[in-house]
């Protein structure tokens, strides 16, 4: 949120031996009060400018009697870049040179993870509303996301194992298993997992957040809530299932895919872009493994796993299994 600024109107703060008027103006971004000789050429410019926000930086946006608020919004207080370029922090001695690019790459991960989840959480509204055009065009945003992340792959495979060795000691049992994100979404996908939440201290946020990932119903779930609704016969036992576990594959709902890819194309179009998102997902998982396999070969993880063997566990394991199981079926 922007801070407010706040012009006192009503209290002249400041005589001048000229017996001008001044007022103080308290500005955020200019981190100092300042002040202005004339409060209602100030007030009048301020407000024509609030009337073509697009062309100033400077927005009135509200009035009281003697007192005009208003934000001024810059690039950097916008994205509030300080802050962010604050958040690199490495623990190498040196520090070592590619410590930096290791922080990036992960910051960066998790940012996407959160639009991701905000993305996600906007689908599972959308099926629940029956807004099937706007649901196919934010799966395609979020498997335009899932191609960036792959992508990103590119980068950190330019990290020898020994540019890597510079620094791995200081990350002691840190380790990607940890992210609550990277579980949120799997929750949020289907590959519900209470053993999971044994990672994050009870009470914790971070616990709770998965606590309630872990008992809501699945984007799945909302897809097929959305098929319900549009007169397809899904079993109820389907619909109202224990949330908190990973949904058996369903021969009913099967029956009700291999319908819609014979007589519904604008859904089949949505079962496809879901089976895209489910191969970026697979692919992101292959890319890392291989990138880790490159880099400490066959290490323990810092997560305590045996590292590449227990990655390679999770490959080939789909999140959506009956768009898969009805493809030998045309
Ligand atoms: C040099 C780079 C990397 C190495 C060597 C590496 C290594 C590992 C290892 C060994 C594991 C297994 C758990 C353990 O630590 O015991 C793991 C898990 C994981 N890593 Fe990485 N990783 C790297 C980069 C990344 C990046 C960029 C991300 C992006 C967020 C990431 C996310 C994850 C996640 C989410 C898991 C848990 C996977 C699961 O349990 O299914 N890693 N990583
Ligand atoms: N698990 C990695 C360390 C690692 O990659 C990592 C460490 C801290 C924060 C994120 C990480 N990335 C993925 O696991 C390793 O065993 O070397």
């Amino acid at each position: 949120m922007h801070q407010l600024n706040r012009i006192e109107t009503g209290v002249p703060q400041t005589g001048a031996d000229d017996g001008q008027v001044f007022y103080r103006v308290f500005h955020s971004v200019a981190s100092r009060p300042y002040n202005v000789a004339n409060i209602e050429l100030f007030l009048a410019i301020s407000v024509l400018i609030s009337n073509r926000p697009v062309r100033a930086n400077l927005y009135l946006i509200k009035t009281q009697p003697g007192v005009l608020f208003f934000m001024t919004v810059t690039y950097s207080s916008y994205l509030k870049v300080d802050e962010l370029l604050k958040c690199q922090h490495p623990l190498s001695e040196g520090p070592e040179h590619d410590e930096l690019l290791f922080i990036t790459i992960h910051q960066s991960y998790e940012l996407w993870f959160k639009q991701l989840l905000h993305e996600l959480d906007f689908l599972i509204r959308l099926f629940n509303q029956g807004e099937q055009n706007r649901a196919l065009h934010t799966l395609k945003r979020v498997d335009s996301i899932y191609r960036t992340l792959i992508q990103q792959v590119d980068i950190l495979e330019t990290l020898t194992p020994l540019e890597f060795m510079s620094f791995r000691d200081r990350l002691s049992t840190a380790s990607g298993f940890q992210s609550y994100q990277f579980r949120e979404l799997e929750f949020l996908y289907g590959a519900k997992d209470a053993k999971k939440l044994e990672n994050y201290p009870e009470g914790s946020e971070h616990h709770q957040r998965l606590q309630k990932r872990l008992e809501s119903p699945t984007l799945w779930d909302a897809f097929l809530g959305f098929l319900a609704g549009q007169g397809h016969d899904i079993p109820d036992s389907v619909l109202n299932r224990d949330y908190s576990k990973v949904a058996d594959p369903s021969k009913a709902v099967q029956r009700v895919l291999i319908d819609i890819y014979r007589n519904d194309p604008l859904v089949s179009e949505i079962c496809e872009a879901l089976v895209d998102i489910d191969t970026s997902l697979q692919q992101w998982r292959y890319r890392h493994v291989k990138m880790v396999e490159r880099t400490i070969g066959s290490k323990m993880g810092t997560g305590g796993s045996s590292g590449v063997g227990y990655l390679q566990s999770t490959l080939f394991r789909p999140v959506f299994p009956d768009l898969w199981a009805i493809r030998s079926e045309f």
